[in-house]
């Protein structure tokens, strides 16, 4: 009797359907509210992946990522391609400049002037083969095996991007200052900055404030003595003019380029301790390097070449890395309106590609006087040069 009341019950609850969406609905719910409680207590132990590079909390972040929120951290988290068009020598940054080379006797700064060379923001991150090479898996990182030490405003970033084509290259696109600014980092810190290489691959870089920091060579040396060293070399007073042009397009204040060429100007005194001065002194700076590297593992490229004929020039920097000569006038062509050659097709694009507006800035005018008192200046230090390097650069 018992048992069958029991029966009676059981049968009539599950036969039922009201019931049984009842119990469905429970159960349900049930499971929602454990869902629900162990996904707090797993998100209060999860580490924030919600801070960008800038340190701004994603106001996503409490909220459920949509998809096209996930794309948008991704991309956050994987650097994006950089802009090398715009990006320029930024080793005048005060708060971490070093540098300092001999005139004479004396130990002076390289750079009196205070000068912010670097674009803020600029994005930064591989470069598009290192990000192939590294979605392959391919290659390893490896060490410069060559560098492109100088000048600053000789025409680097365009030797560099113009280098880029060749499939034997691959470069770090942000200037990396190990050599001066950020050697205490340590070699394996500066390694991992580069690029993923194949075998037969050359990893390069350019920072151009090597050229004039005294540190430089015998610590390039120390990494190693057979690292082939490229210097783009420029008027230097046109140089001088436009590393004027660089400063004040940042700092809009700064005295005129007349008046910070001389120390005194009525007796003519060039001021040899302002860096825009400083720079072009290269038969100076060049005896440094020649103390651990010997003339044949430096090539000068001329920045005026580079402008007028970028093929010829780069047809030597080929030669010089033992390259195939695969960079030829079929990838260039001139651009009226920017000035400048220009790349027909952009390393890893289909469009034609400009340098950006921060190479081939319109230089202020100068007193002729001025500009001749600084031809008579670096002459000397010019005939030196072409003496050293066998080669006469045509600035005088
Ligand atoms: N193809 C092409 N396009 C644009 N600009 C070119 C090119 N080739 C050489 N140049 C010259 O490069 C000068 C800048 O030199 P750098 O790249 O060495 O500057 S930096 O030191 O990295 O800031 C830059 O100097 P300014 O003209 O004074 O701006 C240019 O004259």
């Amino acid at each position: 009797m018992e048992y069958s009341l029991v029966c009676h019950n059981l049968c009539a609850f599950s036969l039922s359907p009201v019931k049984k969406k009842l119990a469905l609905l429970s159960i349900m719910l049930l499971l929602w509210v454990y869902m629900v409680y162990s996904c707090v207590g797993y998100c209060a132990t999860m580490p924030s992946l919600v801070v960008d590079s800038h340190g701004i909390k994603d106001p996503e972040s409490h909220g459920r990522r949509t998809e096209s929120g996930r794309t948008e951290l991704i991309s956050k988290l994987l650097p994006r391609p950089q802009s090398w068009v715009d990006l320029e020598s930024d080793y005048d940054e005060p708060a971490v400049r070093t540098a300092s080379v001999s005139v004479g006797n004396n130990e002076v700064e390289i750079n009196r002037a205070e000068e912010w060379d670097d674009e803020p923001g600029e994005p930064r991150s591989p470069e598009p083969n290192a990000l192939s090479s590294f979605i392959n898996g391919s290659g390893s990182k490896k060490l410069p095996q060559a560098i492109i030490i100088g000048v600053k405003k000789g025409g680097t970033r365009a030797l560099l991007e113009f280098l880029r084509i060749h499939p034997d290259i691959r470069a770090v696109g942000a200037e990396p200052h190990f050599f001066d600014r950020n050697y205490n980092n340590g070699l394996e810190w500066y390694r991992d900055l580069m690029p993923k290489t194949l075998e037969g691959q050359i990893t390069m870089e350019k920072t151009p404030s090597y050229f004039v920091t005294r540190e430089a060579p015998a610590r390039i040396y120390a990494m190693s003595r057979d690292t082939k060293l490229i210097v783009v070399v420029r008027d230097p007073v046109t140089r001088a003019i436009s590393d004027y042009t660089q400063t004040l397009s940042k700092k809009p204040d700064i005295p005129t380029f007349e008046s910070l060429t001389f120390k005194n100007r009525t007796t003519g005194l060039i001021d040899t301790s302002w860096s825009a001065v400083q720079i072009g002194i290269y038969a100076k700076h060049l005896d440094n390097w020649l103390q651990f590297f010997p003339m044949a593992q430096i090539l000068f490229v001329s920045g005026e070449r580079l402008i007028i004929d970028p093929a010829g020039e780069l047809g030597r920097v080929q030669d010089f890395l033992g390259l195939k000569r695969i960079i030829t006038d079929k990838h260039f062509y001139f651009n009226q309106t920017k000035g400048f050659p220009c790349l027909k097709k952009a390393e890893g694009s289909s469009k034609p590609h400009c340098l950006g507006k921060t190479k081939g800035r319109t230089h202020p005018n100068i007193d002729p006087e001025v500009v001749q008192r600084l031809r008579d200046f670096y002459r000397p230090f010019n005939m030196k040069f072409y003496q050293m390097t066998g080669h006469n650069f045509g600035w005088d």
